[in-house]
């Protein structure tokens, strides 16, 4: 018998592709040496070209996975993909303080606000954005969202790191203990910069730009990795950093998948022999 290994507990859309939302996170939570769990939010159909659709799960499902590994095994730390409606996010937002879940209670919640896939595929109805905003962000730890993200719940138009500040201080008024506000869309930036901040301090976490065209479940990724080390009890600026540096090294090793956008690759971390 092995020792109990730590645990983490993904709140996600599933994506039948693999490279992204359920799977994404947990062959990185596997990669990174936590036991992974699951709360599926919705099935998409997708594959390296996109999103073709995707049937909600009924929300007392949801809340019903959530309870019964919170009540059983424990989680160690928690994070969320794509909720898909406000009504599931209310939902989960309720089960996660009966569970502790949270920046109010002993167990690490990371918020990645997924609002729609690379290929601009909706994975959020519109109105379920105000719901992130009240609901979901006060009960985080961390929101780790993209520009596109930054944009649509803030309103600031990030072009730089100067605006970057901008909109990680726009962003904590919505009651989030930190923020990271990812840079990997500044395309004209040689370095990819992710600006991490609780208000006070302002870290800048800097690392090269890989010329890869396949970053499918990038973001997934880095916030499961995120989740894995706050699981570890790593504190968030560690985390982050540990994140980071798992992310940079899953682009460079990126493959090829299908006729449109392949998967990041955590395979790095493993034993490739035999
Ligand atoms: N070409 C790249 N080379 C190295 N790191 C990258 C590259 N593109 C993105 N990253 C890093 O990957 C992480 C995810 O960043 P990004 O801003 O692309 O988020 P995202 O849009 O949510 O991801 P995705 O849509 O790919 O799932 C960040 O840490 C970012 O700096
Ligand atoms: C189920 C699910 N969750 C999240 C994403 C976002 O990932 P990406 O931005 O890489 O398309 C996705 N495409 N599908």
């Amino acid at each position: 018998m092995s020792a109990t290994p730590k645990t983490a507990l993904t709140i996600a859309g599933s994506d039948s592709g693999g490279g992204a939302g359920i799977q994404a996170d947990l062959r990185t939570f596997f990669a990174c040496g936590v036991h992974g769990m699951t709360a599926i939010t919705a099935v998409t159909v997708q594959n390296s070209l996109g999103v073709q659709g995707f049937s909600e799960v009924p929300v007392d499902v949801v809340t019903a996975q959530i309870r019964a590994v919170a009540g059983d095994m424990g989680v160690d730390a928690a994070k969320t993909g794509m909720l898909a409606t406000a009504e599931i996010i209310h939902a989960v937002a309720e089960t996660l303080d009966e569970v502790h879940i949270g920046r109010h209670h002993e167990t690490p919640f990371v918020v990645d606000p997924v609002a729609a896939s690379m290929h601009g595929d909706p994975l959020l109805r519109e109105e379920a954005l105000e719901a992130i905003r009240t609901e979901l962000l006060p009960r985080a730890t961390l929101v780790t969202p993209n520009l596109d993200e930054v944009r649509l719940l803030t309103g600031v138009a990030v072009t730089d790191t100067g605006s970057q500040r901008e909109a990680a201080d726009a962003l904590l008024e919505f009651g989030s203990q930190w923020v990271l506000v990812k840079g990997g869309h500044m395309y004209d930036n040689p370095e990819c910069v992710d600006l991490l901040s609780d208000g006070v301090q302002y870290v800048e976490l800097k690392g090269p730009r890989h010329d890869v065209e396949h970053t499918h479940g990038g973001g997934d990724t880095l916030a499961s990795a995120i989740t894995a080390s706050l699981a570890k009890d790593l504190g968030v600026p560690d985390a982050v950093s540990a994140g980071k540096r798992f992310i940079e090294r899953s682009v460079a090793e990126a493959y090829p998948l299908g006729q449109g956008i392949g998967p990041v690759s955590p395979f790095w971390r493993l034993d490739h022999g035999a």
